[in-house]
């Protein structure tokens, strides 16, 4: 089967007072249609550019990303980006909200669907809420259900639950798994978590320090619900962290000599 998102051999680099930064340099990915591809990678090395380049919010210097064969030159309908920074309209209720990006139906029908996927990630009985009014995971539901409700091919999907609690964290991740077993989308996760990205991912893939490339791609075949504490999800886990260069063994080593030192 044809990809879906071509990412052809992409660089990227901010000038500034004549002294260029290369960013990306020479990232080549396919992602297959109804794929979840989560991307991990160093602090500061590139992964939101990256995810800006992909969604067409920033052009390549060189090098293309084509979404069924057609070359991304700015943002378009069929991908939604959800962030970490949130873009819920606080002077509109949670109804309103879902109902903001359908332009299509008569108001009824932009109502009942806005209703559904309130529903759908669990926040039936808040749909004349405002956003003042409702907690952070009730606002990332808000969030992701305003993404869903338009039917995006492409959910690109930047740190989205880095604000939120452990707990709320893992209800949500459980939420994106239901919703995407109903509806199939194309998902583009950028996460410093590696555990969700096990938890979640069909794949993986490990940038390397700016500039950034592919290091390393790991395929994750474990059927869901997948529980972190299997031993092959533990050893990808430790592979992963050592790709990042935190190589636990290590830096517990590190730690004890250091605590020893200190004692001594
Ligand atoms: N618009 C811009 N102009 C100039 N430099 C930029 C711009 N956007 C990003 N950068 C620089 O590019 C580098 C990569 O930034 P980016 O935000 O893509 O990294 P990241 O991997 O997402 O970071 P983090 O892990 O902290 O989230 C950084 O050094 C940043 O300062």
């Amino acid at each position: 089967m044809d990809a879906k998102i071509v990412i052809d051999d992409i660089r990227k680099g901010f000038t500034r007072k004549g002294e260029t930064l290369q960013v990306i340099d020479g990232l080549s990915l396919q992602v297959k249609d109804g794929e979840f591809v989560a991307i991990v990678g160093p602090s500061g090395c590139g992964k939101s550019t990256l995810m800006k380049v992909i969604s067409g919010f920033a052009l390549p210097d060189s090098g293309a990303v084509r979404i069924d064969g057609v070359e991304v030159r700015g943002p378009g309908p069929q991908g939604i980006v959800i962030s970490q920074h949130g873009s819920v309209f606080p002077w509109l209720t949670v109804r309103e909200n879902l109902m903001f990006g359908l332009n299509r139906g008569t108001p009824a029908d932009k109502r009942a669907l806005a209703d559904h996927y309130a529903e759908m990630v669990g926040l039936k009985g808040f749909e004349n809420a405002y956003p003042r009014e409702l907690s952070g995971g009730m606002l990332k539901r808000v969030e992701i259900a305003r993404a869903l409700v338009v039917k995006p091919q492409i959910l690109y999907m930047d740190e989205p639950f880095s604000a939120l609690d452990a707990l709320m964290n893992l209800r949500i991740r459980n939420e994106l798994l239901r919703i995407l077993q109903e509806e199939r989308h194309t998902v583009i996760l950028i996460t410093h978590d590696v555990e969700e990205a096990l938890y979640l991912a069909d794949r993986i893939v490990v940038l390397s320090q700016r500039p950034t490339t592919i290091q390393r791609t790991f395929q994750v075949t474990q059927a869901h619900p997948r529980r972190l504490s299997n031993a092959q999800l533990q050893q990808m886990k430790d592979e992963i962290l050592s790709e990042l260069g935190l190589d636990l063994d290590l830096d517990l080593d590190a730690s004890a000599d250091v605590v020893e030192q200190r004692q001594a």
